[in-house]
Order: structure tokens, then sequence, then C-alpha cells
């Protein structure tokens, strides 16, 4: 079972202005039957992910059903650079009860269809990155069904194992791509920041045998932003549509220590904000998400401020 939890205003706090410089002062709560947005108008929806069964099943460290709420509270108190014109609403949370974590990814596909209908841009807070099946779906569910959606996933890990013995957090993208092999979809997907520490070898031939494009650790970095750059262009000119997933543990546990597994060779966040840029440029991008923010392991709030400032670089720019 999953419940869908309306948005708790309490959590938007922050320092007070009366000029809306904090971004605590700028969100709107709204249960998403009671959204009313239009098509002319930029509205951000966020919606949480509270579930950390997909880390529990993949033997990681539970915590991450609390990240979509410390994602909230950082960003609360940040400051407000959103056009007048444009919105952005806390949409509220799909909580996995019983660790039913297929009713809970469900439920969210449901709302993300719905988010997408109403003009709204999800973006959703989770969460294990089982939070990509549900997102994804929701996706294709809204979209025309002869076009692609393109994977951008910002990772150490893959996340191509397979589901032969259930699903869970490394599974997400395994099981996109066995749907498409059902002839669901076209599967296109691009990884960024893999590293041979943290995928084994049937995980990049699992990668190669489903043509997923990836850049290593060692390529993706500011040395190489051309080349970066270049790659991230050619992948999004084959698509119609982005969906862009952000996994925490691809980052350095230096940036980033509050994630179910910890990465201390990761990568930096100057890389993630300049591909960030080149995705957003190309206005094909319909969903985005932040995955496993897991703040029981975080140090003075980091990973939860680093997930909320990336949120913060996308509110402004898209
Ligand atoms: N979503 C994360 N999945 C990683 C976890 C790696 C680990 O536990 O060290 C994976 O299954 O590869
Ligand atoms: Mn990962
Ligand atoms: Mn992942």
């Amino acid at each position: 079972m999953a419940i869908y939890k309306k948005p708790n205003r309490k959590i938007w706090t922050g320092r007070t202005s009366d000029q809306k410089l904090y971004l605590h002062e700028k969100v709107e709560c709204t249960d998403i039957d009671k959204i009313s947005a239009s098509a002319t108008q930029k509205t951000i929806a966020l919606l949480g992910y509270a579930c950390d069964t997909g880390v529990k099943r993949n033997q990681g460290r539970i915590g991450a059903s609390a990240g979509p709420d410390a994602i909230r509270s950082q960003l609360g108190n940040m400051p407000n650079h959103m056009d007048e014109k444009s919105q952005i609403l806390d949409c509220g949370t799909i909580e996995c009860v019983d660790d039913d974590m297929e009713a809970a990814q469900n439920l969210l596909s449901q709302k993300v269809s719905k988010l997408l209908e109403l003009h709204t841009f999800p973006i959703l807070l989770g969460g294990g990155h089982d939070i990509a099946y549900g997102h994804y779906n929701g996706l294709l569910d809204h979209i025309e069904k002869d076009k692609t959606i393109g994977i951008i996933n910002f990772d150490a890990h893959f996340d191509l194992r397979s589901n032969e013995k259930g699903n869970n957090s490394g599974t997400p993208f395994y099981q996109i791509a066995q749907d498409a092999t059902a002839g669901k979809h076209n599967f296109k997907y691009l990884c960024l920041g893999i590293r041979k520490d943290a995928n084994d070898r049937t995980l990049f031939e699992t990668a190669i045998d489903f043509n997923v494009e990836f850049l290593r650790k060692k390529e993706f970095n500011m040395q190489h932003l051309d080349a970066v750059r270049q790659t991230i262009k050619d992948f999004i000119a084959g698509v119609d549509y982005i969906y862009t997933t952000i996994d925490l543990d691809g980052f350095s546990s230096a940036y980033a220590p509050g994630v179910s597994a910890a990465s201390p060779m990761g990568f930096a966040p100057d890389i993630v904000l300049k591909s960030l840029w080149t995705i957003i440029r190309s206005n094909k991008m319909i969903g985005m998400d932040i995955a496993e923010m897991n703040p029981k392991y975080d140090r003075d709030h980091q990973t939860a401020k680093l997930a909320a400032s990336l949120i913060q670089y996308v509110l402004h720019r898209i």
C-alpha cells in the first residue's frame, strides 16, 4: 500500500521578509487535485517520495524515507530568485507503507502524469533511486506514444541490476530496459559519473547489451567540460524529451555524506551544474528528481543543502 500525504506548511520555515526574499515565502502548499496552473505560466511542482524499501532490499543503509523533508527544510531558507510570475508548489509526498515499494512507485507514476497534465514541471524528492521507475513511467504515460524519453542519470552506479529476485533501488533502469524490450517504448539512457569501483563486471556488460551511453568519473569533470557538453548534446539530439535524475551518491562523500551508499571517489558539483545548464537549454527536460538523500548520515545538512542548491539552480533557469 502507498499513501498520498498532503503538503505540510510547517516544514517551510526560515528568515522572513516582506518581499518573498526566501523560497519558503514563495512556496505554495497545494493538494495535487487542487492545482490551478496554466500552460502559459511556469509552475514547478515538488513531490516527495518517502521510501527506502528499495534501499533495504538492496542491502543499503536505510533512512532515505526522511529525504524529502530534509531537502524541503534546506530549500525553504534559500534565497528566492524566481521570476515573480512563476510558481513553486509543494504538492506533498508519496509514502511507502508496509514496504510495498511497487505500490509507492505506482502511485508516484499516477501523480507525475497528473502533474504533467496540469502543465507543471515536476521536481521529485527521494527517497531511494527506485523513484526513477515510478517517475519515468509517469512521464511515459503522459507523452505521445511515438515519442522517446532520454534518461540522463548523474550517478556512480548504473542501477542496472537484474530484478529477477525482486525490484530494489539498484534495478530501476534494468526494469525500464526490460519494459522497452517488451515493446513498451524505446530505451535511451545516458549515465554520467560511472566508476569501476562502484559497478561490477556484469553491470558493465548489461550496460553494453542495452546500448547504454556513459561517461566514467575520470571523464566527467571540468577538465573535460567540452567533451561532456558534446556527449550530452548528442544524446539530447536523439530523443524527444529528457528525464533527469540525480543520485546524490554520485557526488564524492566530501560533498554528499548523507546518502545510502557512501562514495568517497565521486564527482564534484561544478560539472553537474554545467551539465544541468546544457540540459535546461535544450528545452526538452520534462521532469527531474533527486534521489538517495539520507539525512541519518548527513553532516551539518551538507547533503540536503547540496540537493536544495541543485533544485534552486534549476528553479531560476528552467
Ligand atoms: N541505488 C543504488 N544502488 C547501488 C548501491 C551500491 C552499494 O550498495 O554500494 C547499486 O545497487 O549498485
Ligand atoms: Mn548511486
Ligand atoms: Mn542510483
